[in-house]
């Protein structure tokens, strides 16, 4: 078995993947502590040869999880953000900083559909971009769902927007605090999408394709107006693009990826921006 980590901010996703056959056999997520110790909610170590590691938490989490783990695994691969890899373009002035989940998903992205616009939905939105071509032009870090929510102190912390909910709904006036408040940050993160989304490919002058990711992806992806796929597998994606294992993975073949939604026209995009502008 293959173990994919995707060690965020709040949570550390996991999931085992079958070397032989390429199918995911299980996942899970644990709070990212100070000390990622195995037992009863993380995989069994014993039936993994391999370990590929994406990881933004603080440095001694990571040293930590390497440390345990290469005690128990042969092959223990970690992410880094460098300048270039897989035909993309770090467009970081450092690329080193650029955090690693944004790197994944960017390759990802890139290898799925060629230029693309990849979105993150986690403790943080992130929105990069990567040009048919290759190169990455940065892009936009905002806070997600739940910060935005915590840094009001409203007392509604406690009480999420139901990832079942319409969009619609939740884009209408609240009429209680806790109403107002989801229906608030729901409509900061997915106008920030679509605008960011729009300004972008109209400065650059192409339509991307748009993949979003993420434990909030399928919320917000009901509120964005631009065609785009969503793909809960997306960082991992990265990993196996980087780190190939499997016979699938070495013919560039990532689990879980989706159809790619075919773009609006350019034109499209910058008529929405227009009419957004005349607001
Ligand atoms: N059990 C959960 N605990 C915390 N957040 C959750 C949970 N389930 C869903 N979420 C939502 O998922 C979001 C976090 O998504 P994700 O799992 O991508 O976070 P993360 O990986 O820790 O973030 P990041 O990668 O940006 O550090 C939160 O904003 C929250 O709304
Ligand atoms: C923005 C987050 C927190 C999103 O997970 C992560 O990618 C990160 O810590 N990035 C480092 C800063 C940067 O990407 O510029
Ligand atoms: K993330």
């Amino acid at each position: 078995m293959i173990l994919d980590l995707d060690i965020g901010n709040t949570l550390s996703k996991w999931r085992l993947k079958d070397v032989e056959s390429s199918e995911i056999r299980s996942r899970g997520a644990v709070w990212t502590r100070e000390e990622w110790r195995p037992g009863a909610d993380i995989p069994d170590l014993d039936v993994v040869e391999a370990v590929r590691i994406s990881s933004v938490a603080r440095a001694a989490v990571l040293n930590d999880t390497v440390q345990l783990l290469r005690h128990q695994v042969r092959q223990v691969y970690v992410a880094h953000s460098t300048a270039e890899a897989l035909g993309v373009v770090n467009g970081y002035e450092e690329p080193g900083r650029l955090g690693v989940d944004r790197w994944m998903g960017a390759l990802a992205g890139y290898q799925l559909a060629g230029g693309c616009c990849a979105v993150d939905c986690g403790s943080a939105i992130t929105v990069d971009f990567v040009l048919p071509g290759g190169r990455h032009l940065g892009g936009y870090i905002l806070p997600g769902l739940r910060l935005m929510k915590e840094s009001l102190k409203l007392g509604t912390r406690n009480v999420a927007i139901d990832p079942d909910s319409e969009a619609d709904e939740l884009l209408m006036p609240g009429r209680r605090t806790v109403e107002a408040v989801n229906h608030g940050i729901y409509m900061a993160a997915v106008s920030a999408v679509n605008r960011i989304y729009s300004e972008v490919c109209d400065q650059q002058g192409v339509a991307l394709p748009m993949l979003l990711t993420g434990g909030d992806a399928r919320v917000i992806s009901r509120g964005v107006q631009i065609p785009h796929s969503v793909w809960p597998d997306m960082v991992y994606g990265g990993l196996e693009a980087c780190f190939p294992l499997t016979l699938a993975e070495r013919a560039g073949k990532m689990a879980g990826a989706p159809r790619i939604a075919e773009p609006a026209s350019l034109e499209k995009i910058r008529a929405g921006l227009a009419f957004s502008m005349l607001l």
